[in-house]
């Protein structure tokens, strides 16, 4: 038994007519933040619904916590999600959403409250707990949704392009208090993003996959102490090299065209 919250081998999918996902093998530790990048349509969406439990994979094996999933003994694996927009239910306050996720976890129901309570304050919005979703701004919505997936005390979150839809100066906000939470709660995360500067200020390791079908073209552990700093120029010069490694292997062709 390792400390892997997440273990995927020989992971394969596959399509009638295409293939999204080839032979990937990866490990995630207990705590780790974890990055994935690719470029589009490389398969990550593929690969996200089988490590989520959400569709079985053509070959290979996922473990959640030590135990196989998609096998007729599975259950569902705890987990957290955060998407690009924020799916709250417009017509549930801020509370409500969050008694949502907890319905369908095993948190007892004595614990929601003290629950809620502290993770609406770690993410400082405390104060917007009976307010309805459509009162609140992009960014405070957005850390609803991150509250949303942390309240179930999950094995770990999928975090998909959380902040891409979000202004630059929110967003900002939001990585530098997504490494805080991070810190605070302990709890493992699963990142996928486009921009590989957002890649390497949040992640201790980075999965660099290949274009589709989704290979891992390399497994890049960055060499940063915590806490970081955004405008930090080592971030700029591992940008770079991360740029330069993947230009031929995605087919950039010496563009920079990704953010
Ligand atoms: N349900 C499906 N049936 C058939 N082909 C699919 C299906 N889902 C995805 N594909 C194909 O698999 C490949 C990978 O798609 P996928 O959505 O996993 O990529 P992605 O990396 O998440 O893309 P993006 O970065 O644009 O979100 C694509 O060629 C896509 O057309």
């Amino acid at each position: 038994m390792t400390d892997s919250v997440l273990r995927v081998e020989d992971l394969g999918v596959s399509y009638e007519t295409s293939e999204a996902v080839r032979r990937l093998d990866f490990d995630v530790k207990r705590g780790e933040f974890v990055a994935i990048l690719g470029p589009s349509g490389c398969g990550k969406s593929s690969m996200l619904n089988v490590i989520s439990g959400l569709s079985a994979p053509s070959r290979g094996r996922v473990w959640v916590e030590g135990a196989e999933l998609f096998t007729p003994a599975s259950t569902a694996p705890r987990l957290g999600y955060v998407f690009q927009s924020h799916r709250l239910l417009p017509w549930r306050t801020v509370r409500q959403n969050l008694e949502i996720a907890l319905a369908a976890s095993p948190v007892p129901k004595a614990e929601w409250d003290s629950r809620i309570d502290e993770i609406l304050g770690i993410l400082h919005i405390g104060q917007f707990k009976d307010s309805w979703p459509m009162r609140l701004s992009g960014g405070q919505r957005q850390r609803v949704s991150i509250a949303r997936a942390l309240v179930v005390d999950p094995s770990y979150i999928l975090m998909d392009e959380p902040l891409s839809t979000l202004d630059e100066v929110t967003a900002r906000s939001l990585r530098q208090e997504l490494t805080q939470i991070v810190q605070r709660t302990g709890v493992t995360v699963i990142f996928v993003t486009h921009s590989i500067r957002e890649a390497v200020f949040l992640a201790d390791r980075i999965l660099i996959l290949s274009r589709g079908p989704a290979r891992l073209h390399e497994d890049f552990t960055v060499p940063l102490a915590r806490p970081r700093n955004y405008d930090d120029p080592r971030i700029s010069e591992i940008e770079g090299d991360i740029i330069a490694r993947v230009q031929a292997p995605w087919g950039l062709g010496g563009q920079r065209d990704v953010a």
